[in-house]
């Protein structure tokens, strides 16, 4: 009988994830019924919204999350021996896959891989997967860069920060990318970025008057919090806003309160940027990239165009060994990745 290594979720987060909040169990697989296929993990993706999910996450849970599998096993016509398939299976490391898994905003259904061996499996979870979809139709469609404009970036670093930066610079915009240490902000030089700021360090508000004296025309919000107050204050009027993620808050145990007043000494709360959102009749945009689920080859295929022509850098942190998931989930919340964040089995 196949064994599947699984982590449930057995203690609800409190802020920052810890090793506690897992338990690694052991479970028997059902033979294959028809339709169903035997999936092996190779890669397992290590995301921000593993952590943001928790309110809809029970405790005794499999933990959520996507992978890249070998097909093992098959009684599926759609699904055979030895293909690779993408599959938000959730932390394990195998599965048995029906036929109609219940599909969702987060849960989209498994798709098989056209492989070639002309890149690592594990560029299918970033640059060629969600989060290179994610930084093309979330930057392309909601920031509608024109050249010569300058678009800011936070948590450029990361998977879809990284991404999103060099696309606006094939696109002929100045970039500045904000990222959280020195290492970071010098590889994002290296990837063409122009400008970076250490937000750690750095005064994040001068910084970026110096670096964009005449305003802000586009930003790609990773992040929110106190940055992204920092940055819409220094906005260009119809500037564009593309509300990708909120990682500063996904460790708050209760959603940050909007505050009436702008203008007194409450901390930067959502309402704090309003007036210049007002003022400079920006345009923000929030989503989730299952949007364009339709479009999704359209991602795929120019972002692989970019890389061969050498345009688009890619960098991953991987992490050995599936026992290793909740410390990858852990490091990721903390900064500890450059590029996507993957586990490998
Ligand atoms: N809307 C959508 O459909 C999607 C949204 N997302 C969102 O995009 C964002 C980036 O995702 P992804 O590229 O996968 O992840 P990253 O690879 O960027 O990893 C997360 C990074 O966030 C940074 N970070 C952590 N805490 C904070 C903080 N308090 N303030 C500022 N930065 C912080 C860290 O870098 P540093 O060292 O710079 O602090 C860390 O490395 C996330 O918010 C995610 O939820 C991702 C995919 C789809
Ligand atoms: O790799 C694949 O192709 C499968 C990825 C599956 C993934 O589950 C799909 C979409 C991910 C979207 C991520 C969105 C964000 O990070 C935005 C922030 C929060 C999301 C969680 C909020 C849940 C609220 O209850």
């Amino acid at each position: 009988m196949m064994k599947a290594k699984v982590f449930i979720y057995v203690h609800p987060f409190e802020g920052m994830p810890t090793e506690e909040n897992f338990r690694l169990i052991e479970e028997d697989l059902p033979p294959l019924k028809d339709g169903e296929f035997l999936a092996e993990a190779v890669y397992l993706s290590v995301d921000p919204y593993m952590r943001a999910y928790a309110p809809r996450l029970k405790v005794g849970e499999t933990m959520i999350g996507s992978q890249v599998a070998k097909v093992i096993e098959s009684k599926s016509i759609q699904f055979p021996i030895g293909s690779y398939v993408v599959g938000v299976f959730g932390w394990r490391t195998h599965t048995v896959v029906p036929e109609n898994l219940p599909v969702s905003q987060f849960t989209p259904p498994p798709v098989l891989i056209s492989y070639d061996g002309s890149v690592p499996l594990s560029y299918y979870l970033g640059v060629l997967g969600m989060p290179g979809a994610t930084a093309y139709f979330g930057f392309l469609d909601i920031c509608k860069p024109k050249p010569g404009e300058t678009v800011v970036v936070s948590g450029a670093a990361g998977a879809v920060g990284s991404h999103v930066g060099q696309i606006a610079k094939i696109k002929g915009c100045k970039v500045i990318g904000i990222a959280g240490s020195d290492q970071k902000c010098q590889w994002l030089k290296t990837i063409g970025f122009d400008f970076v700021i250490n937000y750690k360090k750095d005064n994040v508000e001068q910084a970026l008057r110096a670096a964009a004296p005449n305003g802000v025309d586009c930003y790609f919000d990773n992040v929110g919090g106190e940055i992204t107050t920092t940055v819409i204050n220094q906005m260009n009027r119809f500037g564009r806003v593309s509300c990708c993620g909120a990682i500063a808050s996904y460790n708050d145990n209760t959603p940050a309160k909007a505050i009436a007043s702008y203008n007194d000494n409450t901390p930067a709360k959502v309402t704090t940027f309003l007036l210049p959102v007002i003022l400079q009749e920006l345009e923000f945009k929030g989503f989730v990239i299952y949007t364009w689920r339709n479009k999704w080859n359209e991602a795929v295929k120019r972002n692989q165009e970019w890389m061969t022509e050498g345009k688009l850098q890619y960098q991953e942190t991987i992490t050995e060994g599936f026992e290793n998931m909740p410390k990858a989930l852990i490091q990721l919340m903390q900064g500890k990745n450059v590029g996507k964040a993957i586990v490998k089995v």
